[in-house]
Formats: C-alpha cells, structure tokens, sequence
C-alpha cells in the first residue's frame, strides 16, 4: 500500500478516515507506525490527534542512545499502533515486542487494509485488538458494484482468499509448544498432515538422509533404521546403479516402516522446465516422492508449476527459506520474501527447510532442519552442525535432518537410535514448555 504516499489527497483522505473510525476514541498518549510503509500515515495522525508519535527504529543504532524505540515516553503509557496491511501479523507484532520491552502498552492497532489472512487473529492471540478500516471482502465487494472488476474476479478472489487458509489461530511462536497431533488437524497440506502423524504415532522426528551412491547400501541403511525414522530424504541423481527396481523397493520400505520419502532435489528453475524436471526424464519424480525441496529464488512461477502438475494427487513442498552452509547468500529479506510466497500456496506447502523459530510461526508447516550432529561442528566445505538441543529447544526444527552423522557411523542402527532418543526427548521438553 505504498502508493497512499504518492498522493497527498489521499494520505489526507485516509487520515482524516482513521482518525473519525478509531483514533479520535483511543485512550492512548503515543502512536507508533509499523516502519516503514505506516510512518508517513502515523506522522499525520500523531498530528491530528494531538499524540506523541514514537518511531520504532528496525536497526537499534550502533552508536549514540542505541535506542530502538524513539520518542519521549514514560513506561507505563500507552501506544496506538498504525500499520498499513496486515497479512499475518507479523510485522505488527515486531514493532509491538519492542515497545513492550520498553514498559509501553501495546494492545491496539488500527490497520487501513486487513487482507483476512490470519493476521487479525494472531495479534489478538497476542492481546492486541484490532481494527481495520478496509478488508480485502469489503474491497473487492466496493470494486465488483462500481464494475472495477468483473463479477467472476469477485468470485474468483474470494474463493482465493478461502483457499490460501488463514495461518490457523495460534499466537506467534505458539506452534513450537503444539503437539504434532494438533498440528495435523490443523495443516491443509496433505503430506504435512501425514508426516505430523508418523512422528505423533513412531514417535520419532528424525529425518535420514541417505546421501550413498549405492541402491543396495541405501536399501539395506534403511532396512536396518526404518523403525526409527519418519521420512526418507533421497538425492535421486548421485545413485550411480539407478533402475526403477529400486524406487519400487524404496516405496515398498515406505509402506512396511511407516515414513514418507522426500527428494531433496531444490529445484530452482523457470516453471516449465520444473514440470519436465519432475515429471519426465530417468527419475520420474512425481510419480514415487511425497515431496521435493524447492528454492524460492526464480519467483512464483515455480510453484504454480507443482500446483498444476499436482493437481489431484497428495504431495507437498518444502521451500527453501534458509541454508545450514557457511557464508550461504541468503538475506533475510529472501527468507521473508519466501515466507510470503509459501503463504499464498499454503496448501501446497508442507513445510520451510530453514535454521530459525523465527522464520515463519504458521503451525500448519514443518520446520525442516538440515546440518545436525551430536556434537556442533563443521565440515571442510562450509556444512555447519549444530546440535539436536539447539536446533530443537532454541531454534524451532520440528523435523530434523541427519545424514552423515548415521549414515557414516560405525553402527548406523544403534546411530540412529541415539539420534531418533535425543531428537525426541528434545521435542518433548519443548511440549511441555519447560525450556528454561
Ligand atoms: O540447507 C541445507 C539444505 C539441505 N541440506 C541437505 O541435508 C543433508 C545433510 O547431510 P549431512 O551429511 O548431515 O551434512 C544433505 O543431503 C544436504 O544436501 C543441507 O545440508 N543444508
């Protein structure tokens, strides 16, 4: 909602609508604009309401107060929140962290656009109220009668608006203290539901990655480990005996031990190329894994890509949010853009492979964590490890990848155990919400 700073009329418009619909009742002394896009709106209100605005800084600065909240305040008092959009809340939420930190009350915000994502509900899960001047329904209704739109996109986005299902209503960084069985009736994404409940039932959450040349010594690891795992990560192309017997083998170790099997293929390419890449070619992807990993970078495309080779069947996507390897190019700004992108495919989604609780809070996907060994290290090309404590109790993973950590150890059965023990006690101390 940028524009709304082109135009002085209309920032004038939207001032004057804020302030007859909320803020002219609102009790608090402050008000505070989610940066960045808010602060042009909250300066106007500050101003016709006659309250302190206090700007929250993204960067604390490394010099100087290094204050991140700005302004004149005493702790105790009250501030009113402006933000343009919401979609999940999230942002909102940041800036309402930091001024709680602060000693401020943060309960109230007043958004111009509530797009019915599931933001509204998060922060309210989080006590903060809110109130929207516009929601997406309102908008698209006023457009359809002035005959902006046709009657059909009106349909055509509400179903939209149904389908990309609304994060499901838990407070932000609630869903690592849910239990997997609760987030299988909460997902949409019919891999992720299977997978919450292998790990509820096997009661293990260790992912193995079977990262050998060899289809018999892949075959025989998970004979021996197939009791203590719930997905099979494979990279179809380093097998240099590849022939169909072996899928057929792997597909029918699936059904005896209960996991799912992932191909860790990060497709990154343009979406047509995707769909012969998945469908066609020596592997036929499609036809044998539950999921494949897939980059965000080449934009939306790729996932429009699976949705319609997909279309009817059960499978789902891990998108690459995060990477465990030292000096990775990865921005946050990436990872948020990749979030984002995941929430408008939700039901595609099975889950984000990323290093942090923070990444993303929707309950319905799974935190898929690569780079685990018992002890933290590293490897000689930039692999980092950390360990199952950290990367469960501090870090968010709700299904943690290990591969030569098992795969090279002496006895990978009795590996596997320790892991799949260790991961799991991890899991339910954090269940339980004693992490100190
Ligand atoms: O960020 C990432 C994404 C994927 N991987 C994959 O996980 C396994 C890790 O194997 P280890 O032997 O445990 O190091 C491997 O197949 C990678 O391709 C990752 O490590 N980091």
């Amino acid at each position: 909602m940028v524009f709304e700073i082109f135009y002085s009329q209309l920032q004038e418009l939207i001032s004057v609508l804020l302030y007859d619909f909320a803020i002219k009742e609102s009790k608090c002394q402050h008000v505070c604009g989610v940066p960045y896009t808010a602060l042009p709106i909250a300066t106007l209100l500050s101003v016709k309401a006659k309250k302190s605005m206090l700007m929250r800084r993204k960067e604390a600065k490394s010099y100087g107060t290094k204050k991140v909240i700005e302004g004149h305040y005493c702790v105790g008092d009250s501030c009113l929140i402006i933000e343009d959009v919401i979609t999940s809340g999230s942002s909102v939420m940041e800036t309402v962290n930091d001024l709680r930190k602060e000693g401020l009350k943060a309960d109230e915000a007043i958004i111009i656009l509530d797009r019915e994502q599931g933001g509204k509900q998060n922060l309210e899960n989080n006590n903060v109220s809110v109130k929207s001047l516009f929601t997406m329904s309102d908008l698209i209704g006023i457009l359809v009668e002035s005959k902006k739109v046709t009657e059909q996109m009106g349909i055509d986005v509400k179903n939209y608006l149904n389908n990309v299902q609304a994060p499901k209503s838990v407070s932000l960084n609630e869903r690592i203290l849910l239990p997997y069985e609760k987030r299988a009736e909460l997902t949409s994404n019919p891999i992720a539901k299977k997978l919450f409940n292998i790990m509820a039932v096997k009661k293990t959450n260790l992912c193995i990655s079977v990262d050998l040349t060899s289809s018999i010594k892949i075959l025989d690891l998970i004979e021996q480990i197939g009791d203590h795992i719930c997905l099979v990560k494979t990279h179809i192309d380093i097998i240099e005996d590849f022939c169909d017997n072996f899928i057929t083998s792997l597909t029918n170790m699936a059904k005896k031990f209960n996991f799912l099997i992932l191909e860790d293929r990060k497709f990154a390419d343009i979406g047509n190329t995707i769909a012969l890449q998945y469908e066609k070619g020596l592997y036929k992807i499609n036809e044998w894994a539950d999921c494949v990993t897939c980059h965000s970078l080449p934009g939306e495309g790729i996932l429009k890509a699976f949705s319609s080779s997909n279309e009817g069947t059960n499978k789902g996507i891990f998108l690459l949010a995060e990477m465990s390897s030292e000096g990775n190019l990865i921005t946050p700004e990436y990872t948020q853009a990749t979030v984002k992108m995941a929430e408008k495919y939700s039901k595609l989604i099975t889950g984000l492979v990323c290093q942090k609780k923070e990444t993303f809070n929707n309950p319905e996907w799974i935190q898929l964590t690569p780079g685990v060994q018992l002890e933290s290290s590293k490897d000689s090309l930039g692999q980092v490890y950390n360990t199952p404590e950290k990367v469960i109790l501090e870090n968010g993973a709700d299904c943690v990848v290990v591969g030569r950590g098992i795969v090279f150890a002496k006895n990978p059965a009795a590996e596997a155990i320790v892991y799949k023990d260790t991961l799991w006690r991890c899991y339910m101390k954090r269940i339980s919400g004693k992490i100190e």
